[in-house]
């Protein structure tokens, strides 16, 4: 197999193409942009010396065999750039990410602009412009790095509250009151993206096996989806502490959740006041409503810590240490990766590293997606909770110039070696639009516990050699992947593998100059959802009116559409008709939800009193 000796490597200061251009199918390859050296950084310092480099440096490769295969050379490329945090027990290998000497200088200063913008951020810059806001997580794992004294004693009195209300409620010095078990038994998280994919991840990740306190979650607004966590709590419910998670407070599903299991309440006779907690913005509807019902405990949300960064605030600490997790540990796992994303030398910065890494396998604008392959069950929602970190702040239609870039970086992935068993096939032979990170964890089981189940192999080493093959198998097929090591899924290496890729987006979003901290385009579908209850809001009215005549007046598609005096959302119209019929709440008389045009329709009971109103 031929050597190219473009990658990084002590031996490799000269990038060789290779001379492949024309495939085995006899098709022209097709090469990604190339400009000679001088090109690349007249281009490189025509945006450099602005505040905000926006302009996404051509990445020099070849759409297929660019990558070091030569083993000796593979390896001198693994030791020279392997990261290492020796407290931390964690290992980073860019290695099989092919990125070349030029390459690394080139973006070398725009890394170390994004430093000091990182710095800045810590120091309280308004590091989201849109909304005027700090952006301040990094401060909740070291107070004193708050800004001020005011956000410095709010951070810690806030972690003395929610230690103490974990504390009290595992000893059962707060207990529900009308429970025969005598104690808080289950959490009930109501919440949804930021405010439920981190608590999500870290039950998953790290809750003992017999939690002084279990954990479900209602993060959506289905029905049937919030019927089914309460079923499955049954009695307990009267043991349920139910934790309200909204960092504005105003989320409809959130709240469509509350309302869900305040009825439940209601219907088994209990008094949700009593066993309900409210993590929210002061003085937002939610805090409002905790306040005025008396609920059990309220914890703050800072507006300097964005939903989907939020993990080491109330958030997630509270549910995590009901579950009895150490969230001290899972503090200074964060802070210690934080100090060292804070390092200036980037082979010595792991986030620096991972933003490098994906700026060079996505082209600097999210050609390719990431897939998330922690190789370990209890990090099966790594991916859906980077999912969140990511897409939703690097996602974004503008740069911070106001120019259209359309930016973004994809997260898909659950865990090996089960996807192997899925999709790996296509990653391995198929379109090539990934790279793999692999997150590796060194400790099969607690010691003492392991067996060997054929002679010299435990089930441990099977997992270990379907990671280690997989990613040998990917890159022989020039694939990159990047692989994470930790020693353990502690809660030490769980805040750190948090607060790593925190950084990491931070650095990424500003080497592509964007905005990491704003949500633009999901307001969007917010108001759109607004609209569409407001419309059939509209069309109840008009149902209504025709449902109270004598006789009934079934009415069709277009007449509704006429009377509403909005002909133009007919479509909408017919999918809000058909979803109410579904649910016995409208009654077709007339043809089929199949054919819309022979659809005739009225309300099964008329209401008088909404006519009179
Ligand atoms: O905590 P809140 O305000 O209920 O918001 C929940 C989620 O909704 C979003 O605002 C938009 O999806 C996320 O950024 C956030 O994590």
């Amino acid at each position: 197999m031929a050597s190219i000796s473009g990658v990084c490597s002590p031996s490799s200061a000269v990038r060789i193409r290779r001379s492949l251009p024309v495939s085995t199918s006899g098709h022209l390859r097709r090469l990604r942009p190339f400009r000679s050296v001088a090109d690349l950084n007249r281009s490189f310092s025509s945006t450099s010396s602005c505040s905000s480099s926006s302009a996404p440096l051509p990445v020099e490769k070849e759409e297929d065999g660019s990558v070091e295969k030569d083993p000796i050379n593979l390896w001198n490329r693994y030791v020279d750039w392997l990261y290492q945090h020796k407290e931390l027990g964690l290992l980073l290998d860019v290695s099989r990410i092919g990125f070349t000497d030029k390459f690394f200088d080139l973006m070398e200063p725009r890394l170390q602009k994004a430093l000091v913008a990182m710095q800045d951020l810590e120091k309280g810059a308004i590091a989201n412009p849109d909304e005027g806001r700090m952006v301040g997580h990094y401060w909740l794992r070291k107070s004193k790095l708050a800004p001020n004294s005011f956000l410095r004693l709010q951070i810690d009195n806030t972690l003395d509250a929610i230690c103490k209300f974990a504390d009290d409620v595992i000893s059962a010095k707060i207990k529900p009151p009308s429970s025969p078990a005598g104690h808080f038994t289950q959490v009930l998280s109501i919440g949804i993206g930021g405010s439920s994919l981190g608590p999500q991840f870290v039950a998953e990740a790290l809750a003992p096996d017999n939690p002084p306190l279990k954990i479900r979650f209602i993060d959506n607004t289905d029905p049937a989806g919030i019927d089914h966590q309460i079923a499955q709590l049954g009695p307990e419910l009267a043991s349920t502490l139910v934790i309200v998670i909204s960092k504005s407070g105003g989320t409809p599903e959130t709240r469509n959740g509350l309302l869900e299991v305040q009825k439940a309440f209601r219907e088994a006779g209990l008094e949700f006041s009593k066993q309900g907690v409210a993590i929210t913005q002061e003085n937002s509807l939610l805090d409002n409503t905790a306040r005025i019902e008396g609920w059990l405990a309220r914890f703050p949300m800072f507006d300097w810590v964005g939903g989907r960064t939020s993990e080491m605030s109330a958030v997630g600490l509270l549910p995590a240490a009901l579950q009895g997790i150490d969230i001290k540990e899972m503090l200074v796992g964060a802070s210690l990766m934080d100090e060292a994303t804070r390092m200036r030398v980037i082979k010595d910065n792991p986030a620096a590293l991972l933003a490098l890494c994906w700026y060079w396998a996505s082209d600097g604008i999210g050609s390719k997606d990431m897939v998330v392959l922690p190789y370990k069950d209890s990090l099966l929602l790594f991916s859906r909770y980077l999912q969140q970190l990511v897409m939703e702040s690097l996602g974004k239609e503008f740069d911070l110039d106001g120019n259209r870039v359309n930016q973004g970086l994809s997260v898909y992935g659950n865990k090996g070696s089960t996807d192997q068993h899925a999709y790996i096939q296509q990653l391995r032979e198929g379109v090539h639009n990934f790279f793999v990170t692999f997150i590796e964890v060194l400790r099969d089981r607690p010691p003492g516990h392991d067996w060997e189940l054929e002679p010299g192999v435990t089930c441990g080493d099977y997992l270990f050699g379907m990671l280690q093959g997989t990613r040998s198998a990917l890159y022989a097929n020039d694939r990159e992947s990047i692989t994470v090591t930790v020693q353990g899924v502690t809660p030490r290496s769980v805040g750190a593998l948090i607060a790593l890729y925190e950084r990491a987006v931070g650095i990424y979003a500003h080497l592509v100059n964007i905005n990491a901290y704003h949500q633009p385009g999901v307001e969007a579908g917010k108001k759109a959802a607004g609209e569409v209850l407001a419309l059939q809001k509209r069309i109840l009215t008009v149902l209504n009116e025709a449902s109270c005549k004598q006789p009934v007046e079934p009415l069709s598609l277009e007449e509704i559409a006429d009377r509403c005096h909005i002909p133009e959302e007919i479509e909408m119209i017919y999918k809000i008709i058909a979803h109410m019929a579904a649910n016995d709440r409208a009654l077709i008389v007339e043809g089929s939800c199949g054919s819309p045009r022979s659809i005739k329709v009225y309300l099964g009971e008329c209401n008088v009193d909404d006519l009179l109103a």
